[in-house]
């Protein structure tokens, strides 16, 4: 599934259209909220006044109003954090928890991220969740890394592709790494980082990058190979806009997801499917 547009050298540009992909998921997330006899609702956990934070939290709430899920976000303070977590995880009335980040400060990820109860971890940061991968186990798997996995399905075979992952994070590049290698998607996959050595000959070596570092135009035309498929996790604030991890002179020679209109909308999408199926699951 790829969109294109004549490049300046007047070859094509071919992106990848994530924005049917977005959109297929919350058509069924509201045919699916709609069969609910009752309202799920979504409560997203801030604790620092993060500028790219507060602009997750305001698409999150125009996606929520979209879908007709109803919507709270609670600012907390790091002493409160915790007991509003076990607060949350007690409320029968809400199907999800999201826990925004950067956490404040002195805040530890594994112990934030195990008191959000495994069956509310709609963004599938829960240590048991991220546990559950490794049996080949998607319940909840992270938005961002399950938003990579559907882009690829989409317009390639996976099987036996050399995939490169260039970043380790807990919640993209290693459980990516997992859930590429499942039996049925089969890939070779590598993970890089800030240590790699020779880190472009390994791109372009790959069928498939993946680029989640948080760096702007991180990655450059002369470490991808022709015809490669570029997956753009990053999502950077630089003068005023929103630009990707992957430079965009990148998009002359290989198949490349767009920023912003990419990756980020079906993650988001993908954290209500979270929440829908969070709700049916409570419900049963
Ligand atoms: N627990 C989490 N906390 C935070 C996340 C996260 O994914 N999980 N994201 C960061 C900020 N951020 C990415 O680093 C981010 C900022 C803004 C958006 C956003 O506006 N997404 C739009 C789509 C953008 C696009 O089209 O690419 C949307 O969701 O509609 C996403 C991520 C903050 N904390």
């Amino acid at each position: 599934m790829a969109t294109s547009q004549e490049s300046l050298e007047g070859g094509s540009i071919v992106w990848i259209d994530c924005k049917s992909i977005a959109k297929s998921i919350e058509e069924d997330v509201r045919k699916r909220v709609d069969l609910l006899s009752f309202t799920p609702k979504l409560v997203s956990v801030v604790g620092t006044d993060d500028p790219s934070t507060a602009s997750y939290l305001r698409s999150q709430k125009k996606k929520a109003e979209k879908l007709g899920i109803d919507f709270e976000i609670i600012k907390t303070s790091p002493g409160d954090f915790l007991s509003t977590l076990e607060k949350l995880a007690e409320d029968k009335n809400v199907n999800g928890v999201f826990v925004a980040r950067p956490l404040p400060e002195g805040l530890d990820e594994k112990r934030v991220f195990s008191a959000v109860p495994v069956e509310k971890d709609v963004e599938g940061v829960n240590p048991e969740n991220l546990g559950f991968l490794l049996y080949g186990e998607e319940t909840f798997p992270p938005c961002t890394a399950e938003a990579v996995v559907k882009v690829l399905e989409s317009v390639t075979e996976i099987s036996g592709k050399k995939v490169t992952i260039v970043g380790r994070s807990v919640t993209v590049g290693k459980p990516l790494a997992i859930m590429l290698l499942k039996k049925g998607r089969d890939a070779t996959v590598t993970v890089c980082h800030s240590r790699t050595q020779n880190l472009g000959e390994i791109t372009r070596a790959s069928d498939i990058v993946v680029v989640a570092v948080g760096k702007a135009h991180f990655l450059k035309r002369d470490m991808v190979k022709e015809g490669a498929i570029v997956i753009d996790v990053g999502i950077n604030y630089v003068d005023g806009k929103w630009c990707g991890d992957v430079d965009s002179a990148v998009e002359e020679i290989a198949q490349v997801t767009p920023v912003p209109g990419g990756v980020g909308q079906i993650t988001t999408a993908l954290l209500f499917e979270h929440v829908v199926r969070a709700a049916e699951r409570q419900k049963a």
